[in-house]
């Protein structure tokens, strides 16, 4: 297993607001968001403060698997479509969600199901950026996200410890 060599550990605290300046950044569509497409797991979060926050209260889920340990990604699989409504005139004014667009790979996949729609995630990294139209964070492609529903408190050694050999 290959553990990217950055860690940006996320607390809910951050993620709530990161979530909510999204939100902000999503306030200009004229006539408002027809409904979320969330992508589980990870878009669940982010898609219920956006709906919270924009009184979007259709939300609708798309669901892709792609990794299957930790940080390996493998073949991706799509569990579940999203209902064919929400499909029509190319998913025009459909708001897609997700926590971060990482290789690209699972941005690509729920795009093509839906090229009007507008894909918003929380973070992003230098791949998938251009299959994104909004998103609030950029790291690099060598950071992992620690996400806090994936977290616990843990003991953490002191930052010199491991800048003296
Ligand atoms: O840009 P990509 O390289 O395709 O990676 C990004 C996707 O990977 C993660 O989902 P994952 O497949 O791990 O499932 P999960 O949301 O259930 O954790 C993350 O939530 C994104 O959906
Ligand atoms: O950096 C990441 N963090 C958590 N989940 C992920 N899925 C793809 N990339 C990431
Ligand atoms: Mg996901």
């Amino acid at each position: 297993m290959s553990l990217p060599e950055k860690a940006f550990p996320v607390s809910w605290d951050q993620f709530h607001r990161d979530a909510r300046a999204l939100a902000w950044r999503l306030t200009g569509n004229n006539g408002g968001w027809k409904a979320i497409v969330c992508i589980t797991r990870g878009g669940l979060v982010p898609a219920a403060i956006i709906a919270r926050e924009l009184g979007i209260r259709v939300i609708e889920t798309v669901c892709v698997a792609s990794y299957h340990e930790y940080t390996e990604q493998g073949e991706l699989r799509v569990l579940k479509e999203v209902t064919p409504s929400l499909m029509e005139n190319e998913g025009a004014d459909v708001l897609i969600v997700d926590d971060l667009t990482d290789t690209g790979k699972t941005a690509a996949v729920v795009r093509a199901m839906m090229p009007r729609a507008h894909f918003a995630t929380v973070y992003a990294k230098p791949k998938g950026r251009p299959l994104v139209d909004t998103f609030v964070t950029e790291v690099s492609q060598d950071t992992w996200i620690y996400f806090p529903w994936d977290m616990g408190f843990t003991y953490q050694k002191p930052i010199s410890e491991d800048h003296l050999g």
